[in-house]
């Protein structure tokens, strides 16, 4: 079911929700374009110093290596040997234990020609150890890497040159040119020993940097790149490596170590848990938000509405709510101003009833009232078994009157006259309760609710009496002055009750007054 947009609840909710949407989208923005790729850069860094760690031992290693070579290529044995003047010199000091110990794979001499004198080592495939004279038979698996180090003899520098191979296998090599031991010559020849990149050289490494390491040929790749093999976040551990240029053309040596990724997962946990936090902190902001708008906003609304909602019903006469009207903030104040809008408005209203029901020029009840009260009168004394006296009065011979005095006087005594029968309706005695209207021109209705036909025929006697007592001159009137009025009363004392034939009845009976020479109140009751 879809939400009603037109609540204002609804809405705030919806637009608290999208700025909570946007905000975590902002948050998980940011990781991924600012903190995880600083990390990951960081995380770079420390794999570099981790690889410039390995290449310092490859080198030193190497540095390790060329020293053994001179101590060997600098003796005046090795020299004596290369010259074929040694012939115990291979059975004296080569053997399988000392490759071991020393960690050689090979050892190769070579006569001033650059043509093998001897070489001796043990073979990585079968471990076999071997000494011979030349590269055939035990030794043919030496074979392939002497011609490589054949082709390196002629640039070997005087003190020796370092190699690094990866071809027949990842080895370090260092040659050196055979001397004296006082390192006197001229050179006799060449000494090569190979130290293979084995997995005992790759051990020796983990022990000392604290770094597993493995190494391999490659074909291709920049020398000096760092490739980061394994890059999900949620790794523990990442291969890195680094490609080392390699003696041999085209070719490269591939270094590669595994760093645990610690710091990055802890930065990235902590991240997470900022961004929970956040993410939970926005989500308990938003609910106090919608609390304090429920209580502050949106509740007093609600009653507000309810309250103008009830004012589509007349009968009830509500007032603003009392806890809306003492508040001291805008709810307040458009409560306050809507209260003195709606009295305004009320008392407007009531005066146009007012205006409605009276007229204007003598502030009596006018036919409409008099009408409705008539009806309202009959109807209670129908079910009371009551009765309800009307009288009309209807002033002697007003057109001269107004002919010989002008309309602005004969207003005037119109003015008089109802004052006069308002104040004798006022005297009246309290159950009588007759209500005096203008009905016509110069014409008067009145209604006696509650009283029988002779209370009402002695009240309008009485009225007439009081209108001569007036005195108001009336010299073109037919009947002399002063001014005159005639009654006509009837009576409605038993059911059916009908407002017109009552007041037929009053006008007849007028009818007849005036027909009797005026200034006559007459009983509809008694004429035919
Ligand atoms: N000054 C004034 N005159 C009014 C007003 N309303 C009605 N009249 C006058 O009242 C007069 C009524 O005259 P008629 O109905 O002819 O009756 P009459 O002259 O009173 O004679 P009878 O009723 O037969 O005694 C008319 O001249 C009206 O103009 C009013 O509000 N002010």
């Amino acid at each position: 079911m879809p939400l009603p947009l037109t609540s204002l609840r609804h809405r705030f909710l919806l637009a608290l929700g999208g700025v909570l949407l946007m905000t975590m989208a902002g948050l998980w923005l940011i990781g991924r374009l600012l903190v995880l790729p600083a990390l990951l850069e960081e995380e770079r860094e420390v794999a570099s110093r981790e690889l410039d760690r390995l290449e310092r031992s490859l080198t030193h290693n190497q540095q390790l290596l060329m020293a053994q070579v001179r101590d060997w290529a600098h003796w005046d044995d090795t020299y004596a040997f290369v010259q074929g003047q040694q012939p115990r010199y291979a059975q004296v000091n080569f053997s399988r234990s000392m490759f071991e110990d020393m960690d050689y794979q090979l050892m190769v001499f070579f006569d001033s020609d650059g043509n093998v004198y001897w070489v001796a080592g043990i073979d990585p495939a079968s471990a076999r150890y071997a000494s011979c004279a030349e590269p055939r038979g035990d030794c043919a698996w030496a074979a392939a890497v002497i011609t490589s180090l054949q082709q390196r003899l002629e640039s070997v520098m005087e003190g020796g040159s370092d190699y690094l191979f990866v071809k027949p296998w990842p080895a370090l090599v260092g040659i050196s040119p055979v001397l004296r031991t006082d390192e006197s010559g001229p050179p006799r020849g060449w000494l090569a020993k190979v130290r293979l990149l084995d997995e005992a050289w790759q051990a020796g490494v983990h022990e000392r940097t604290g770094l597993p390491v493995s190494v391999e040929p490659a074909l291709t790749a920049e020398p000096g790149d760092i490739h980061v093999l394994l890059h999900q976040d949620e790794a523990s551990l990442m291969r890195v490596s680094r490609y080392l240029p390699a003696s041999q053309p085209g070719l490269a040596l591939n270094l590669t170590t595994q760093l645990p990724r610690d710091t990055i997962r802890t930065s990235l946990r902590t991240f997470r848990y900022a961004l929970g936090s956040v993410v939970a902190l926005m989500l308990l902001v938003i609910a106090l938000v919608l609390l304090l708008l429920e209580r502050m906003i949106l509740r007093p609304l609600r009653d507000f509405t309810r309250f103008t909602h009830s004012l589509q019903d007349p009968a009830k006469t509500h007032s603003t709510p009392a806890a809306l009207l003492a508040r001291d903030d805008e709810i307040g104040t458009l409560a306050r101003e809507f209260q003195g809008l709606l009295e305004e408005q009320r008392a407007r209203t009531s005066s146009l009833l007012e205006l409605a029901r009276h007229d204007h020029l003598t502030g009596l009840a006018n036919r409409r009232l008099f009408d409705a009260r008539l009806d309202e009168a009959l109807i209670t004394a129908e079910r009371n078994a009551g009765s309800v006296a009307v009288m009309m009065l209807d002033i002697d011979y007003f057109k001269p009157y107004n002919d010989h005095y002008g309309h602005q006087a004969g207003d005037a005594c119109l003015v008089q006259v109802a004052d006069c029968m308002r104040r004798l309706a006022d005297r009246a005695e309290p159950g009588l309760r007759p209500l005096v209207a203008r009905t016509g021109g110069e014409e008067f209705s009145l209604l006696l609710e509650d009283s029988d036909h002779d209370t009402a025929m002695g009240f309008a006697e009485s009225l007439r009496a009081a209108i001569v007592a007036l005195d108001i001159p009336h010299v073109a009137s037919p009947v002399g002055s002063p001014l005159t009025v005639s009654i006509g009363v009837a009576s409605a004392t038993s059911p059916p009750f009908d407002p017109h034939a009552l007041m037929r009845e009053a006008d007849r009976a007028l009818y007849a007054a005036k027909a009797a020479g005026r200034n006559h109140v007459l009983d509809a009751a008694e004429e035919p």
